[in-house]
């Protein structure tokens, strides 16, 4: 079966994008990244795909009269690298209907939180803040809402007492980089299958 080819997009460090280009190039994921796209210039994510020898671009979005025409931009330079699948990682926009049009349940996203809870920026500090006992990070597909496209895969951290923000936004982060590839991965494999809310993890390829 052909590797499925991805599209990521990211604003900051990468370190999710790394994991996922990582596991790819390691064979553990019958994927290829195919081209990393910012609207931040300065993202270390398209150093790291610099030195990946991968296609990276920064396209700015205060050079578009509208999000409509930014998004256009993003899509045309993803179908011109034949993106099958869109990633967003760390990627600090809403995605709007544009995206969303031309790659229907095909735009996943990690956020550092249990959704539904604690959506939006800040995930890990708003469940440390308010003193949950566990927390996570979670792999969805992504609609028009903010975070409330339907769940992939989850993962759950404990919260000690003494923890602080960053301790938590760590170790959550180890999980973000096992459960972001492994959902990309049952993607590749057809093993996805999205009902309404639900997204169910099945045995058999629906893949062609
Ligand atoms: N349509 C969707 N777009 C995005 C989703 C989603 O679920 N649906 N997930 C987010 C990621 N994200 C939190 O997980 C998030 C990203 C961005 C923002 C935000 O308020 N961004 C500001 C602009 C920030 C800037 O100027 O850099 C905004 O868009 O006004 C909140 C949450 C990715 N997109
Ligand atoms: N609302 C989205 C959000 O908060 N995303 C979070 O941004 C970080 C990006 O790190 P990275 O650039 O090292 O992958 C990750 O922790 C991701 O969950």
């Amino acid at each position: 079966m052909s590797k499925l080819r991805l599209g990521v997009l990211a604003s900051g460090r990468g370190s999710n994008l790394q994991s996922i280009m990582d596991q790819a190039a390691a064979g553990k994921i019958n994927a290829a990244v195919a081209v990393v796209i910012s609207d931040k210039k300065d993202a270390y994510a398209l150093e790291r795909a610099r030195m990946a020898g991968i296609p990276a671009g920064h396209i700015n979005y205060s050079d578009f009269p509208s999000k409509d025409a930014y998004e256009r931009s993003i899509v045309e330079l993803l179908q011109q690298h034949g993106v099958e699948l869109v990633c967003l990682a760390g990627y600090m926009r809403i995605v709007g209907k544009v995206l969303l049009a031309a790659f229907p349940n095909r735009v996943m996203n990690i956020h550092p939180a249990l959704l539904p809870s604690f959506p939006g920026l800040h995930g890990q500090e708003q469940a440390w803040a308010y003193g949950v006992k566990f927390s996570g990070c979670t792999v969805h597909f992504v609609d028009e809402g903010m975070d409330t496209g339907p769940i992939i895969l989850q993962a759950v951290v404990p919260v000690y007492d003494e923890d602080t923000a960053d301790d938590l936004s760590a170790r959550i982060l180890e999980q973000e980089h096992k459960i972001y590839p492994e959902a990309i991965r049952l993607y590749a494999e057809g093993r996805l299958r999205i009902e309404g809310r639900k997204v169910y993890v099945s045995k058999i390829n629906h893949r062609r």
